[in-house]
């Protein structure tokens, strides 16, 4: 192993199998992504890239092939990978505040230091406002910001990101672009 090597993929091929037959997702790929680099994804609808993530975020196993990420096996899912879906996945019960500390809550880590950190996100990203408010009460975008502040709070070593801002408009993304760049270089 490459101590160099943040995640290594190797040979993976995913088969789903439904009641229609078999689907080839994804066929021998192996690709490896070093610490520090930012890599894009880029293939029409359907090419399997949503199920590669997913792989690697250990929450679909793969038909053929392994996955390392810093060197271990992913076996399943782990707190050194923020997986950040397409859809914003909030819970409509909860408010902005309540859905921002849950992977804190999840994993025990809720700590006053922690609690201050996912406030100054919140600000960051013009939710401080709304962060008692339902997510049925925002916009698509601040919805989306909101699934990110929720990712971000567990200060995920390796971020994947599917397609999150695709709600968001241009001007929006761009920034968030920005900011996501300059916090992971930090
Ligand atoms: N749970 C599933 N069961 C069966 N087939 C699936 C399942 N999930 C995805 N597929 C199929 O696997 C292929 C890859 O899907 P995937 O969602 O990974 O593509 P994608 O590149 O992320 O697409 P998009 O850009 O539209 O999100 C598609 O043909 C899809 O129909």
């Amino acid at each position: 192993m490459n101590p160099g090597k943040a995640v290594e993929i190797k040979n993976v091929s995913m088969i789903y199998h439904t009641l229609d037959g078999e689907t080839e997702a994804i066929k021998d790929l192996s690709l490896d992504i070093y610490h520090g680099e930012i890599v894009a994804l880029i293939g029409p609808s359907g090419c399997g890239k949503s199920t590669l993530l997913s792989i690697v975020a250990g929450l679909l196993k793969p038909s053929k092939g392994k996955v390392f990420v810093n060197g271990n096996e992913v076996k399943g899912t782990s707190g050194d990978i923020g997986y950040m879906f397409q859809r914003d996945h909030l819970f409509e019960w909860r408010t902005i505040y309540q859905n921002s500390i849950i992977g804190l809550e999840i994993q025990n880590k809720l700590t006053d230091e922690k609690k201050k950190f996912v406030e100054s996100l919140l600000d960051t990203y013009g939710l401080g406002e709304f962060k008692d408010h339902y997510p049925r009460q925002l916009s698509g975008g601040m919805r989306q910001r909101a699934a990110l502040i929720r990712t971000l709070a567990l200060k995920p070593e390796i971020l994947l990101l599917d397609e999150s801002f695709s709600a968001l408009d241009y001007q929006t993304r761009l920034t968030i672009a920005d900011e996501i760049g300059t916090c992971r270089s930090q």
